[in-house]
């Protein structure tokens, strides 16, 4: 591996203490990474806030551009890109090149957005004085990751803050921070001026982002992961009331009617279920079938699971690689084990490989009920959980009844019916006879304990700047 110390200021600095990345497919060691002490994040906001200074007082155009020739160097390397992904979270050959486009595009969306942060001037009505409202950048951004996406959960947030004028410092995830390092140089070629984006793996990260979040020049905190993780983080963050970006946990329901087109469901709930092997916050968790046609669609949904290749994702031929490392494995095989303790049925998959490498098979259970482990929690990995429904307003309460409220997923050939069941689901995001809802040029987030803000879309950058408005009078 070419880049596995620290890159702080657009140099490479080495560290006494490393650690192992490993590569989940064989269990063995693919690099030993340098972990970030205390000392390092110092030199580092020292670093952002320099290069912040020039940087956000450049031109949008500018910044536009530079963000522009980011997306045209990914594109031309997706490969190469996809290739790091695959070797160090496992998912498979087709996932990885479609995560490595999908990060490569937040550049471009936010290099089109970096010109139009827009404002306003109106008349105050009762003054008669000049209302006059523009965004600012935030200040430094310290941007934590997740390692089902080591690419585009970083792209999503470097590009924003980086189209608002912000310098930035990335805690990538300890399981995969050799994407988010490969793409440094890239940057620099790019024309990311040193120390505006500097990452910093680390072993130690709980210390490491509390003292950066603690440093007064950090204004923001942006990050992807576990609701626990993001309840910690924001007790951390309001002793310097940062403006955090919180994407957290889902528990993604699927509703199909009975007047769903079949292949438009089986589809769509594949690519609800099977993108990135389940290890999204957007992953259908659970499935609600009308009883009328649930015989067929459990069906067709096992023989869909069924015909997956499982193996090493740098295998061109494999459909589902290994999830990221045995606590996840464990994790899902657990959720199986308790849906069959309490009533549930396999009806292929269940079990756990005895090969090297983290490895799930594709599962599908039937009758799982409500008070199943896997219904209440996110499931995390190719586990397809099915339940049936009778009655629209039960399931409507049913998709409703979870303290998460990031993605759900309704199937219908009633486009009126579909469209107003969407409206009373409690989630930041649907999709309509749609297993897709990530897209760079849409607002992503949830509601309730599935966070706050958004990311991508126009609302993306502004996660990134602060509201100045001006009383004047002349
Ligand atoms: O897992 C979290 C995000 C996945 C996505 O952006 O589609």
């Amino acid at each position: 591996m070419d880049h596995t110390d620290l890159y702080i200021n657009g140099a490479w600095v080495k560290t006494d203490t490393r650690f192992d990345v490993i590569n989940p497919a064989t269990e063995e060691v693919l690099a030993s990474v340098a972990s970030a002490e205390l000392a390092d994040a110092d030199a580092a906001l020292d670093a952002a806030e320099a290069a912040m200074a020039e940087w956000a007082a450049r031109t949008p155009r500018q910044r536009s551009e530079v963000l522009r020739r980011a997306w045209e160097l990914m594109t031309a390397r997706l490969d190469h890109f996809a290739h790091l992904i695959t070797l160090e979270n496992g998912k498979a050959g087709t996932d990885a090149k479609g995560e490595a486009t999908y990060a490569a595009e937040f550049f471009r969306w936010f290099a089109e957005e970096a010109v139009r942060a827009d404002g306003m001037i109106t008349h105050a009505p009762a003054s008669g004085a000049r209302i006059m409202v523009q965004h600012k950048p935030a200040g430094l951004a310290v941007l934590i990751t997740p390692w089902n996406y080591p690419a585009a959960m970083g792209t999503r947030k470097i590009a924003p803050a980086l189209a608002a004028g912000c310098g930035v410092i990335i805690k990538p995830a300890s399981e995969t921070p050799l994407t988010m390092l490969a793409l440094m140089p890239l940057l620099e070629e790019a024309g990311v001026p040193p120390g505006l984006v500097n990452v910093l793996p680390s072993k130690r990260t709980g210390a490491l982002v509390d003292h950066i979040m603690h440093d007064p020049r950090v204004r923001v905190v942006s990050f992807t992961g576990s609701t626990g993780v993001g309840r910690t983080l924001l007790k951390g963050a309001a002793d310097q009331v940062l403006k955090p970006a919180m994407e957290l946990g889902g528990n993604a329901p699927v509703v199909v009617f009975e007047d769903a087109d079949m292949d438009t469901a089986i589809e769509g709930t594949m690519l609800a279920k099977m993108r990135n092997l389940g290890e999204a916050c957007t992953a259908a968790n659970r499935i609600y079938v009308h009883a009328d046609i649930a015989e067929d669609f459990t069906a067709r949904l096992t023989a869909a699971m069924s015909a997956l290749k499982v193996g090493n994702g740098t295998d061109p031929s494999v459909d589902v690689g290994p999830l990221v490392n045995a606590a996840t494995r464990d994790k899902v095989a657990e959720f199986v084990a308790d849906a069959v303790a309490k009533g549930a049925k396999v009806e292929c998959g269940g079990v756990v490989p005895e090969a090297k490498g983290y490895f799930y098979p594709p599962t599908v259970l039937s009758n799982v009920p409500e008070h199943a482990d896997c219904v209440q929690d996110e499931i995390f990995g190719p586990v397809a959980a099915i339940q049936t429904f009778t009655d629209q307003e039960d399931v409507i309460h049913r998709a409703n009844n979870t303290e998460y409220g990031l993605v759900a997923y309704v199937f219908s050939g009633d486009f009126k019916r579909g469209l107003q069941v969407c409206e009373r689901l409690d989630y930041g995001m649907v999709g309509l006879n749609r297993g897709l809802v990530s897209d760079p040029a849409a607002p992503f987030g949830g509601t309730k304990q599935s966070g706050l803000g958004r990311e991508g879309g126009h609302e993306g950058m502004l996660e990134f700047m602060e509201t100045q408005y001006i009383s004047a009078s002349w």
